[in-house]
Order: C-alpha cells, then sequence, then structure tokens
C-alpha cells in the first residue's frame, strides 16, 4: 500500500501540497487530475520515492513501482524486442527467459509481427504500446503513469486506457495515472484525485457509465474554471 499521512510539499516559499492525506490499496486505479503546476508529477515523483515530502510522512510498501512517461522514450538503436528484453536483463533475468516474456506482452499489446522492427519504423500509438510491453515485462506492482497517451489523438488515447486496464486487471497492478483528459481517465480508475490549491478532491466512481459520465463533466468543468482562473 501506498500511504500519504499529513504530507506537505514545498519548493522555497511555495507551497505545493498542503497537509494531504491518500492511500493507493493493491490493485486500486486511480486518476490524478489538476491545472497546470497544481503538484500532479511531483505527487507521482513521492510515489515513486524520487522526492521526499517536506513534512509528513510517505509509507510505500510497494516493491516495484514503475514510472512511464508521455513519451515512450525508446532505444532508437535497438529493435522493438530488444527494447522490452534490455531492462530485463538488467533487472537478473536470464536471456531467453527475458525474450520469453517479451514476446509475451509484445503478444499482449497487439504488436506480434513487429519484433523486428526498428523505433522509428512504429507510430506513436505503436510506441507507446510497446513502452507498455516494456513496463508490463518489468512486473511492477505500481504503475505510475504520467500523462501517458497524451500525445495521440482521442482515438488512440481511449484504445490505449482501455488495453492498459486491461493489463492491470490481468497482473493486479495499481495505477496511479495523471491526465488532462478526464473522460478517458475516468473510463481507467476507480476513482480520481483532483488536486487544487495544495488540497485533495477525492472522487469516487461506482463504476456505472451514468456514474463515470457525470464525473468526467464535473471535473471537465471545475479544470475549465481553473484554467481561466489561472489566465
Ligand atoms: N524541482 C523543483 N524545484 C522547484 N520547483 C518545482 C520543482 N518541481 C516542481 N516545482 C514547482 O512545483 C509546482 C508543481 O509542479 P508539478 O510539476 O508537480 O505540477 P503539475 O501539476 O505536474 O504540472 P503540469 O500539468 O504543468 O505538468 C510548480 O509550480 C512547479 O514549478
Amino acid at each position: 500500500m501506498l500511504e500519504l499521512r499529513q504530507v506537505s510539499l514545498k519548493f522555497g516559499k511555495r507551497s505545493v501540497l498542503d497537509n494531504v492525506g491518500f492511500r493507493l490499496q493493491p490493485g486500486e486505479r486511480v486518476g490524478v487530475l489538476g491545472a497546470s503546476g497544481a503538484g500532479k508529477s511531483s505527487l507521482l515523483k513521492m510515489a515513486a520515492g524520487l522526492l521526499p515530502a517536506t513534512s509528513g510522512a510517505v509509507i510505500n510498501s510497494y516493491r516495484h513501482p514503475l514510472l512511464v512517461f508521455q513519451e515512450p522514450r525508446l532505444l532508437p538503436w535497438r529493435r522493438v524486442r530488444e527494447n522490452v528484453e534490455i531492462p530485463l536483463v538488467a533487472a537478473g533475468s536470464r536471456k531467453e527467459q527475458a525474450r520469453a516474456r517479451a514476446d509475451h506482452w509484445l503478444g499482449k499489446v497487439g504488436l506480434d509481427g513487429y519484433h523486428h522492427a526498428w523505433p522509428r519504423e512504429l507510430s506513436g500509438g505503436m510506441a507507446q504500446r510497446a513502452a507498455l510491453a516494456r513496463a508490463f515485462a518489468l512486473q511492477p506492482d505500481l504503475l505510475l503513469l504520467d500523462e501517458p497517451f497524451s500525445a495521440l489523438d482521442p482515438a488512440l488515447r481511449a484504445d490505449l486506457g482501455e488495453l492498459c486496464t486491461q493489463c492491470l486487471r490481468d497482473t493486479g497492478a495499481a495505477m496511479l495515472c495523471i491526465s488532462h483528459h478526464p473522460q478517458e481517465l475516468v473510463n481507467m480508475v476507480d476513482r480520481c484525485i483532483l488536486i487544487s490549491h495544495g488540497r485533495l478532491i477525492h472522487f469516487d466512481i461506482d463504476g456505472s457509465q451514468e456514474m463515470r459520465a457525470s464525473v468526467a463533466r464535473d471535473l471537465h468543468d471545475i479544470l475549465l474554471n481553473q484554467d481561466n482562473a489561472s489566465e
């Protein structure tokens, strides 16, 4: 479990998080929203153990947290399969085991037939699929996604969101995902948190389509007003 207890985060005089509490249970999927500069990436970095809180406690019992970024960050000089294999070998897997796991995950994300392709030969959506295969092959118990599909068009974002949710269900990993797109995010998660003026506002989602649509509308309106107010 990940737990933030009375956590505050400051950069100099700038207060980003103000005495917030939060829990992420095993297998839970939580969306993170907020205006630009609200503190979303900072929250993810704290969850990854990359950023200490200024005060309060961050208790993290996940053993394999993994960050996935907006850009796929594939090695351009390595073929797609090697991009998935190399981190596995680096993490201690034997070569044959790494190859088998890479092939399994490339198949899962719909990249059968692209094992020998170079990253430059993939579309943006395919490259992000390869990045997901690389991430899931590493067997994270906590996946931290920082706007992973933002560079893609809406249809691809929805496709990849669905694929990612399916992989999370299959593996049982928990997820914290930042997005600027409430509609797609609510379809991927069990609940959302909105960071606003240093506080966390919690939005539960009971799973029904109506509830998801209504939470997405509320979040969309709040974010729009916050963006307008900061202009
Ligand atoms: N290392 C740092 N040093 C100083 N200030 C920082 C640092 N990291 C983040 N900040 C500041 O903290 C605030 C929150 O940043 P953060 O990147 O977490 O926001 P965000 O919600 O992810 O924004 P965006 O949606 O624009 O990516 C911003 O005002 C940012 O300038």
